[in-house]
This record gives C-alpha cells, sequence and structure tokens, in this order.
C-alpha cells in the first residue's frame, strides 16, 4: 500500500438513468483531474426514483450501470467503487449491488447489500426495501490491493450494524467503503457518529460518498460526503450540494493510529 487520493462523490441522483450517469461522469472527471486514483460513487447513484420504478427499469439500470463503470474506468484510468445499484434476481426482485472495478474494467469485488432498510420514519416517510430488494446473503469481501490497500465493501443502512465491520477489519481491512443515500431525517443526527464510529473502532480510514438534496416526490438525503481517518478525523466533506470529497489515504497515518490505540489487538469478542 502506498499513499494515494481517494474521492467520495456527492450526487442529487433523480429517476433518469441516462441523465445521471452523464453526472457521474463529470464528476468522476472532476476528482481524476484533482488526481484522485481511487473515485467512489453513492448508493442509488445510476438511479434514484421509488422502488417500484426502480424495480421495472432495474434490467436496463443494471446493464446501463454496469457498462458505464467499465469504460469510465477505463477511459480516466482509475479504480471505480460503485454504491448500490439494482441488479435483477430470479424471483422479480433485485440485489442492492456495490461493485469495485479496476481501471481496466475488470471487476474487482461485488457485494450485495445485506440489511434492508425498513423503517417508518416519524417525519411521514416509510421505507420498505425488501418489497423490492433480496437481501445478500454473504457478508461483504476485503479486497487486497498491493497499491490502494485492504478494501472492505458495504452499503448505507449497513453502518448501523458494528459487527459487518468489526467482520471486515478482521479480514484485513484498511478502508470501508459506505456508500449510502442516507435520509435527510436519520442523517442530520446519526450519519458522521455512525461513520466516525466505524473509523474509530476499526482504526480504519472511512471513505462515504453520499446522496444529497431532493430527488423526487418527498425524498430528500442528507449529503456530507466524507472521509475520515483511522483516528476519527475527518479529512473532507461535502457539504450539501452535488461535488467531491478528496483525501488523501496515507499508510504511515495508519500504522501510527494502529499503534497509538491498538484496540483490534486488545478484542476479547
Ligand atoms: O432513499 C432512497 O430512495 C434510496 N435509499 C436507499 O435505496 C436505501 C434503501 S431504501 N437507503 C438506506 O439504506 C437509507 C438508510 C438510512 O437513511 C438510515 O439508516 O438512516
Amino acid at each position: 500500500m502506498r499513499s494515494y487520493l481517494v474521492a467520495a462523490i456527492q450526487m442529487t441522483s433523480l429517476p433518469k438513468l441516462q441523465k445521471n450517469l452523464a453526472e457521474a461522469e463529470e464528476l468522476i472527471d472532476l476528482a481524476v483531474r484533482r488526481g484522485a486514483e481511487l473515485v467512489c460513487l453513492p448508493e442509488n447513484f445510476s438511479f434514484m426514483g421509488d422502488e417500484q420504478e426502480k424495480s421495472s427499469q432495474a434490467s436496463e439500470i443494471a446493464q446501463q450501470t454496469e457498462k458505464f463503470l467499465k469504460t469510465t474506468a477505463q477511459r480516466f484510468q482509475v479504480t471505480l467503487l460503485a454504491g448500490g445499484f439494482p441488479v435483477p434476481t430470479e424471483n422479480n426482485k433485485v440485489y442492492n449491488t456495490a461493485l469495485l472495478i479496476d481501471p481496466s474494467g475488470n471487476e474487482l469485488a461485488r457485494y450485495q447489500k445485506v440489511h434492508l432498510f425498513d423503517v417508518n420514519l416519524p417525519d411521514g416517510n416509510t421505507y420498505h426495501e425488501s418489497f423490492t430488494v433480496m437481501a445478500g446473503q454473504q457478508l461483504p469481501s476485503v479486497y487486497q490491493s498491493e497499491e490502494l490497500g485492504n478494501l472492505g465493501l458495504s452499503v448505507c443502512y449497513d453502518v448501523r450494524f458494528p459487527e459487518l465491520y468489526r467482520h471486515l477489519s478482521h479480514q484485513g481491512a484498511q478502508v470501508l467503503f459506505v456508500p449510502a443515500a442516507f435520509t435527510a431525517y436519520t442523517g442530520k443526527d446519526h450519519w458522521e457518529v455512525l461513520l466516525k464510529a466505524r473509523a474509530i473502532e476499526n482504526t480504519c480510514y472511512v471513505v462515504a460518498p453520499a446522496q444529497t438534496g431532493n430527488h423526487y416526490g418527498r425524498r430528500y438525503t442528507h449529503g456530507h460526503a466524507m472521509i475520515i481517518d483511522p483516528w476519527g478525523v475527518i479529512l473532507d466533506d461535502a457539504g450539501d450540494k452535488p461535488g467531491v470529497a478528496i483525501a488523501e489515504i496515507q499508510p504511515t497515518r495508519l500504522e501510527q493510529v494502529r499503534v497509538q490505540m491498538p484496540c483490534l489487538k486488545h478484542r476479547v469478542f
């Protein structure tokens, strides 16, 4: 592992596939111009619409999104982490899928979100992800990159389940991805705290691309795509507008924190 710049992209994705892909490409371009070698896209980056609409267009979304990721990674010669997008299953549902793609367009890792967001919020919004999404059955994997370090995958609501990240850090993760579309209502109180906790307790970098603003109807997301270091310090925060958070991943900093705070070595359970 060496030092490099990572980017966490922030978007206001809409129920419009081609428009979102064009927007993602512009932001990837911006991140690469600023020197990022690993660029991370948020959950639902290619399509953000109600669950029924997403489900009915899932084949098209999956096909176009995977093609976009491969060609864009090659074109910009960059590693891409794509937050969740729907990939159809046999039984008319989808997996909320995250993908890691190398600069040659090859798939390095794939993860199907295991925790589904079935929650009624006090603001009147109801979420029933499991109506259209199948829960993944496997814990996410850690992709071991010689250059970029050990990269652990997760998606959004997973961030509330610390055991998943314990699993990742136990498998050697050094960088944890949390691509998200956090609701505005929960995000204002929980987003930053949860991300910092995952960074601190696992002494890992956390890279959290995000959705922001109004997507359709009453659907608002929190924004604040961010990158957090293994001590829990926010290195960059994209605020509440579309854009990019960028920071340096430094192996020496990771080592230093793990020496100063050796909690991974003190695990009992
Ligand atoms: O909102 C959308 O349209 C898109 N969001 C998603 O697809 C997913 C599943 S519904 N959102 C979350 O997991 C939010 C979690 C969250 O906000 C929390 O844990 O508080």
